[in-house]
């Protein structure tokens, strides 16, 4: 009796000159399909439980308490202003020259590495923001896995609003890839969005998988292997975007993971020519800088500010114009009229009826609000007198 190999090997030699495809019998064929779909179905679940211990054991080691001083304490200092930036990058890339060239803190800069030896805080003033800039020590590759005091700086990196990571442009454009592995090897996320998975354990009846989108990287299969991996026998799993096991992963372990903001400062082009800088010029999220010579460090304000998100919202004595000079200054995700109050007085809330709000944010000028309401950037309230009535 000839076996499937058999069929395929006189198929492939094309019998007797006649087309191949009419020579293999169907039958054949469709064993071949549930064989290679079994096969992919195993692979599938294995792949999925492998990433997920994988995931499980990084945490581990990530978590101070069982690394060894795996966590950011050391490194850490006082946060002041309404965000932080921190700096990456690899030593001597002029991340010190950088700072002193924001801020006007000085921080030691030099030719040789490691001349950075802690964390060097210094703030800047931008559109009334107070931010707060954080000079860290150079990193090296495999600085996530405890090489050097990487994971102390990277630690400290994962606190912050935003990134940069400085690039000597003198350096191959690959080290932009390896500082990125350091970083999300550390459970950061660059310039991402968390994945729109929505994920509720249950106490019992199975998992319930659903998806309002095909999904051409995962399969149920997978999914049930991470599930399994993660000991959840019970959940409802909404999947809302063509997710990757990592996506789901990272839904999983959504304590650890830290969605930033990422600007690339791709410092020192008063040593390239204009040709080589105009390539630069078409990296997303990047901005070409000379630190020494304070080239363009417009534009990366610029690009911090815009990547911030910050809302500015002017207080109006009644009667009188509103006082641009002094917004206060609120994030994104803590921009409401409680929020405003609580960044003026603590107690404003407590005797709190109704806020006076004209700007982006209303439909009407101007429009009484709840503590509820989302403030929108240039927003103007009525001052804190007006806000009780
Ligand atoms: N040509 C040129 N050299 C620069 C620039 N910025 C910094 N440098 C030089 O690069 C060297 C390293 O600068 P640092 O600011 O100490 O670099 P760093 O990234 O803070 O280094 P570590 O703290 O050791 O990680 C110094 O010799 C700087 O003068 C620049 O824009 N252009
Ligand atoms: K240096
Ligand atoms: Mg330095």
């Amino acid at each position: 009796m000839a076996t499937t190999a058999d069929k395929v090997y006189q198929s492939d030699r094309g019998g007797n000159g006649e087309d191949t495809e009419d020579e293999f019998p169907p039958v054949v064929r469709s064993t071949e399909v549930i064989l290679t779909w079994q096969h992919n179905k195993a692979t599938s679940f294995h792949l999925g439980q492998l990433k997920a211990k994988l995931a499980k054991l990084k945490r581990e080691l990530l978590t101070p308490s069982s690394s060894g001083g795996g966590g950011g304490t050391g490194f850490d200092v006082a946060r002041t202003g309404v965000a932080s930036v921190g700096f990456i990058g690899f030593p001597s890339v002029g991340k010190s020259t950088l700072m002193s060239r924001l801020t006007g803190q000085h921080s030691e800069a030099a030719a040789y590495e490691f001349t950075t030896l802690t964390t060097v805080p210094g703030q800047v003033q931008y559109n009334g923001a107070n931010i707060q800039i954080l000079d860290l020590p150079g990193i090296i590759e495999g600085a996530k896995d405890g090489k050097g005091r990487g994971r102390q700086v990277i630690a400290v990196a994962k606190t912050c609003h935003l990134i940069f990571i400085v690039l000597d442009v003198n350096k191959p454009l690959t080290d932009k890839r390896v500082i990125e592995a350091e970083l999300e090897g550390f459970g950061i996320r660059v310039n991402k969005e968390p994945p729109n998975i929505v994920f509720r354990k249950k106490d019992k009846g199975g998992l319930a998988i659903t998806n309002t989108v095909p999904l051409t990287h995962i399969s149920h299969e997978e999914i049930k292997a991470v599930m399994s991996e993660y000991r959840i026998t019970s959940a409802d799993i909404a999947i809302r975007c063509d997710a990757t096991i990592d996506d789901l992963i990272d839904v999983l372990e959504a304590r650890s993971r830290s969605y930033i903001p990422v600007v690339y400062a791709l410092n020192k082009i008063d040593a390239i020519s204009i040709e080589e800088l105009d390539l630069l010029y078409r990296i997303p999220n990047a901005c070409p800088i000379s630190s020494e010579h304070g080239w363009n460090v417009d534009e990366l304000l610029e690009m911090m500010w815009e990547k911030l998100q910050l809302r500015r919202i002017y207080t109006k004595p009644k009667g009188k114009q509103p006082d641009y000079s002094a917004p206060v200054v609120l994030r994104k995700n803590a921009c409401t009229v409680e929020d405003f109050c609580n960044a003026i007085h603590k107690t404003i809330v407590e005797q709190f009826k109704q806020a006076i709000v004209y700007g982006r944010s209303v439909k009407h000028q101007p429009q009484r609000v709840g503590l509820g309401h989302e403030l929108a950037d240039e927003d103007i309230s009525e001052s804190q007198l007006c806000l009780l009535f």
